[in-house]
């Protein structure tokens, strides 16, 4: 494998990054024995740039490589750096200065990801290792696989001495002199596995081993995709010239639903592959979700992509990873996670549904992925493109002001138009008492049914009602380590807890005034709009799709499979059925509470609601038969409502710009978030008294806080927020780092900075 690098040249290599600058310090060069090279390692503990002792035996050192160093007692991964460590004044000195055990036998990690790491880190204001930790996510990558038996033809073969056809045979396919497994030689050669054992025995092939990781196909580029439309080719275009010309370029691929942006990145994709060993990343927001885009990757290319999420087995990663790490993947369809892998020659990165909230991280480093794959973008030079049909906040002011190229697909393909919207005044046609369909949205659904078209009905709220309540005393069952209500689970008999997954059997008797038969569900759950979905429509179809029915994604693919082909008349579902799924025969959407984003109201609130409700619509009539969306709101005239049953996002976004542009909100000012958490709630309130006496403050600069968090008590831990304001262009992390220099922080207290936050929670 590719780890051994010439010596002159991985010094070269070292000199350039100024590895050798503390040479006279620590009397480290290359050479005789005796002397100590002096190296810096980040490793995968939440710590930046230690210094440890490169082994004169082991070839020279290079930054990128990946080690095995020990570590406070323990053995971790960690990877050569390029910069030395910042250790000075409490430098290690040369007799303690532990050693390297281990340099594993990959390719190191290339510089381009190096400088994504160091600078993820810097602006999460994250430790080094913990960047690091997500580029070495599998300890089995990094070992050499089991190795199963391979055979070959090689010049020096003999010839058998008794010839057949089926020898013959195998003799041919064996004749491009590719190592292969037994069955693979049999199976091309079309004869048995013990036709080709025979021929290894008499010698007439050679044995050799072969490591256990099967190859991936590589992708058939000779293949065209559909005839493109025009406004598609122009997108397509623009897309391949970056591609074909190299170096970093933004776009922002901002086509209506049903488009067809799939079918123009995949044009880039195709261009960039033309390119031996050049790799490409798409990422989705949630990759579970994608088996009609793999489908459609299959159809495309003739082979399988790989794919990356915290789903695949480790087996599957471990191959994945390694050769992601060769090169010899090319193509990686992943999660936000994916932007982390040891690309080689990365040459074109796909975000698609760039506006999903998903692709923030709101556990350990904080990152976003759509930010960070234009930052990885930039140090790979390689072309990215972020497509949406509803493109975020962020991406349309990059595009506004010139700094992304803007694509446009303005009609959906063939003979589709996007679906007529309207909304259902609730005030006005109401439910019955206990159901949540009004009269207008059960005749339309009568009228699909009638026609033997679908109907997908939405509703973001998982379980079978948000609030279980006792009639009596009006005690309302909330889960004891969150400030949070039990979620009724009818399917599973469990009231469950969202936020630390705590559940209890559904109690017969109140638990506050023992009561019995006292407790009422409250509000509505998918599982609920079932039940009524199911009493009045006896006899429609129907499937449930939330993360609570779709454990994996075979299941997730085996319903996408039968919505597709037309053995569900009716699909209830949460935010999982709103991304990106195609099918034709689906006519009507409704829409059971489209007030319920706006409610409680963040900062993003109005323009995630318009997303995911026009996402939802986008699911109608993407193919021959019109498609009609209702919205049931209560607040017919809020903007986000209008601007949906007016087909008018642009509108909506223009004045939600214009407003936050007033207010020095992101993107036009910077927000970051201060997570204070502990046991006890009189040390987090101290931790947050003594932030806020040494906050910073300036016209520019404004801290607000700390408060207690709307949800303030997490799994037993108390919360309170503070948030830091900032004017565009202001150095926060420096402000930050700075403010926590001058504060007392207290151990027992968990601090979490979140830049640019998305949760307010
Ligand atoms: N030029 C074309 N020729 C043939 N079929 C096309 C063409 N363009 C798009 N399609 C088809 O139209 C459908 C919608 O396209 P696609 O899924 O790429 O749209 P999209 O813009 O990604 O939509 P969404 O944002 O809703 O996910 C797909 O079935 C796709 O194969
Ligand atoms: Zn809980």
């Amino acid at each position: 494998m590719a780890c051994t690098v010439r010596e002159d040249e991985g010094k070269e290599r070292f000199m350039q990054h100024g590895f050798f600058d503390d040479r006279e310090q620590s009397q480290t060069e290359t050479g005789p024995k005796g002397t100590v090279l002096r190296v810096p390692v980040v490793t995968t503990a939440p710590l930046g740039v230690l210094d440890y002792r490169w082994d004169n035996e082991m070839p020279p050192p290079e930054p990128g490589l990946i080690v095995e160093v020990p570590l406070g007692g323990r053995k971790v991964r960690g990877v050569i750096w390029h910069k030395a460590s910042d250790q000075s004044g409490k430098k290690v000195s040369d007799a303690k200065l532990k050693s390297i055990e281990k340099l594993y036998d990959v390719p190191p990690l290339s510089e381009e990801l190096l400088k994504l790491v160091a600078w993820v880190a810097a602006y999460t204001l994250s430790p080094l290792g913990s960047v690091l930790k997500m580029c070495l996510p599998v300890q089995a990558a990094l070992e050499e696989g089991p190795s199963q038996t391979g055979v070959c033809w090689t010049a020096d073969c003999a010839p058998p001495a008794r010839m057949t056809h089926a020898r013959q045979a195998v003799l041919d396919a064996a004749a491009d002199g590719r190592v292969r497994t037994v069955p693979e030689l049999a199976k091309t050669a079309s004869v048995s596995d013990a036709v080709v054992r025979g021929l290894m025995k008499c010698r007439a092939l050679q044995t050799t081993t072969i490591a256990a990781d099967s190859p991936y196909g590589q992708p058939d580029i000779s293949r065209h995709g559909p005839e493109l439309s025009q406004e598609q080719t122009i997108a397509a275009e623009a897309i391949k010239n970056a591609v074909f010309t190299g170096g970093f370029a933004p776009f922002l691929l901002d086509g209506i639903t049903g488009s067809g942006k799939t079918e123009v990145y995949f044009e880039g994709l195709a261009e960039a592959l033309k390119t031996g060993g050049a790799q490409v990343l798409v990422l989705v927001p949630e990759i579970a979700l994608t088996s009609q885009w793999l489908d459609r990757f299959h159809h495309r290319f003739g082979v399988r992509p790989v794919v990356w999420h915290s789903d695949v087995g480790q087996a599957e990663r471990r191959r994945a990873w390694r050769q992601i790490a060769t090169g010899e993947a090319r193509v990686v369809v992943g999660a936000r996670s994916a932007l982390f892998l040891p690309f080689r020659h990365l040459a074109f990165i796909t975000v698609d549904e760039e506006h999903d909230p998903s692709y923030k991280q709101e556990e350990g480093v904080l990152y976003h992925g759509r930010d960070m794959a234009v930052v990885r973008a930039k140090y790979a030079e390689c072309p990215i493109v972020l497509a949406s049909a509803t493109p975020s906040m962020e991406s349309l002011v990059n595009a506004n002001s010139g700094r992304y190229v803007c694509l446009k697909l303005r009609e959906r393909h063939g003979q589709a138009v996007l679906p007529d919207i309207h909304t259902i005044d609730m005030r006005k046609h109401p439910p019955a008492a206990g159901s949540w369909l009004s009269p207008k949205l059960k005749e339309a659904i009568d009228k699909r049914l009638f026609r033997h078209e679908q109907t997908m009905l939405f509703l973001n709220r998982r379980g079978y009602a948000p609030l279980t309540l006792c009639r009596t005393c009006g005690h309302r069952i909330e889960c004891p380590n969150c400030s949070a209500w039990l979620v009724e689970h009818r399917f599973k008999h469990k009231l469950e807890c969202h936020h630390c997954g705590h559940e209890i059997p559904v109690p017969e008797a109140c638990p506050q005034c023992d009561t019995a038969d006292s407790l009422v569900a409250c509000g509505p759950g998918v599982e609920r709009l079932f039940e009524e979905v199911n009493r009045d429509f006896p006899s429609a179809r129907i499937g449930v799709m939330t993360s609570d029915t779709m454990e994996s994604p075979t299941e997730t693919a085996t319903m996408v499979h039968q919505i597709a082909e037309g053995r569900l008349d009716i699909i209830i579902g949460t935010q999982i059925v709103t991304k990106g799924y195609h099918f034709p025969n689906l006519t009507l959407v409704g829409v059971i509470d489209a007030d319920l984003g706006l409610r409680g109201g963040d900062l993003r609130a109005g323009e995630r609601t318009y997303q995911q409700l026009e996402q939802v619509a986008g699911r109608a009539g993407r193919a021959d038969k019109p498609g009609e969306v209702l919205l049931q709101s209560y607040e017919p005239d809020h903007p986000v409502i209008t601007a949906l049953a007016n087909n008018d996002g642009e509108h909506l976004m223009r004045l939600e710009g214009e407003a936050r542009e007033k207010l020095h909100m992101p993107p036009f000012g910077r927000l970051a978030a201060l997570i204070l958490s502990g046991p006890n709630q009189r040390t987090v309130m101290e931790q947050g008294r003594l932030l806020a006496v040494s906050a910073p403050a300036s016209g520019s600069v404004q801290v607000y806080g700390p408060a207690p968090a709307p949800m303030a008590r997490v799994r037993g831990n108390f919360r309170m927020r503070m948030l830091l304001h900032a004017h565009k262009g202001e150095p926060v992390q420096v402000i930050i780092r700075d403010w926590f220099g001058r504060t007392k922080m207290l151990p027992e207290v968990k601090v979490k900075v979140d830049i640019d936050p998305y949760s307010f929670m």
